[in-house]
């Protein structure tokens, strides 16, 4: 990992028009991932990771909106692209995988046909032969053998047609994979062996990654630094060295606690009673404060985000003071 910024989101405010009014699924959230970096995303259900993600890709559909702020990768605002550009972005440059990926592969066309069709829709036609050997390539670095070249889906295991979704966002080298829960449909070892597979290649292929789960000791295991979401905002972002020797925020804190710990002694699983605000009428001042046991008067306000060491910010009145 070098220190070049590869995408700096910049105040980025999403809404979404319910029924009911306009919902603040992102409220000013900003961060950087570097060239090289492993960064993960993370906070309870709800807490508006997806939207983030969707938004830097640009795939929010039908009611969602960016309101404010810039989305800027390898130095071009992505919110200004035209249509054209923005289909050389995706694929090209960057790249997603969700949770459901497997299934959305197309069951009458063999995977072979598909990673062809991603790879000819951006660099034109090629021989049948070149085209054949590169996506043998393809679904060797994700481990599947390519005498599976002409598989169905439906004749592979989930694991593998994750795996082939996972080549699919690799076979342009794109400088940015997004992974939204990518693991999380499968069964633990299968989990497991993907995510090691996929830190041996963003190794070996200098891609950055943006990683979002709902499980924090896996997060803490693979990712370089991780933002902290809550209530559509950012509340801390911290190398995760940082977060393992105790986080400044309480929300952090709280999340952490809520996760079992494979090492050290056995401690009591605590949680975060309550539940995220409303997020069209959400209240004045901190956003976490009606769940939070540091709650003082200055919660009322506004917290700013604030620089507590290289690369650690946090955005509250009461912060902890870094033991777990
Ligand atoms: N298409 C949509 N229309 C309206 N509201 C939406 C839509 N998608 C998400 N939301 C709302 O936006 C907020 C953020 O949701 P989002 O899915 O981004 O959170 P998340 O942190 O990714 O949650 P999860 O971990 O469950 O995927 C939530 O209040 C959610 O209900």
């Amino acid at each position: 990992m070098n220190n070049e910024v590869l995408l700096s989101v910049k105040n980025v405010d999403v809404e979404y028009e319910v029924d009911r009014g306009r919902l603040k699924a992102v409220s000013n959230v900003s961060f950087d991932i570097k060239r090289g970096e492993f960064f993960g995303l993370a906070g309870e259900s709800g807490c508006g990771k997806t939207t983030m993600a969707f938004a830097v890709m640009r795939l929010l559909k039908g009611m969602a909106h960016i309101s404010n702020g810039e989305i800027v990768f390898n130095g071009k605002n992505i919110l200004e692209l035209g249509s054209e550009s923005l289909r050389q972005f995706r694929w090209d440059q960057a790249s997603m995988v969700l949770q459901s990926a497997m299934n959305n592969l197309n069951p009458v066309m063999t995977i072979g046909r598909q990673l062809a069709d991603v790879i000819v829709a951006h660099e034109g036609k090629k021989t049948k032969a070149a085209l054949r050997e590169r996506i043998k390539k393809l679904l060797a670095i994700v481990n599947i053998d390519e005498s599976r070249i002409d598989a169905f889906p439906h004749e592979l295991s989930g694991g593998m047609r994750q795996r082939v979704v996972i080549a699919m966002a690799m076979a342009l080298k794109p400088d940015l994979v997004i992974f939204d829960e990518p693991t999380t449909a499968l069964d633990v070892v299968v989990q497991y062996n993907i995510i090691k597979r996929v830190i041996e290649l963003k190794e070996s292929m200098g891609f950055s990654i943006l990683f979002i789960t709902h499980d924090l000791p896996l997060m803490l295991e693979m990712c370089d630094r991780i933002g902290i979401m809550y209530a559509g905002k950012i509340v801390e972002v911290a190398p995760v060295e940082i977060l393992l020797e105790g986080p400044a925020h309480p929300y952090t804190d709280g999340l952490l606690k809520s996760f079992p710990s494979l090492v050290g002694p056995r401690t009591k699983l605590k949680g975060i009673p309550g539940s995220i605000p409303d997020l069209i009428t959400p209240p004045k001042g901190c956003l976490f404060k009606n769940r939070c046991t540091k709650r003082t008067k200055d919660c009322e306000n506004d917290p700013v985000n604030e620089k507590l060491s290289e690369g650690h910010y946090v955005a509250c009145f009461n912060k902890l003071n870094g033991i777990m």
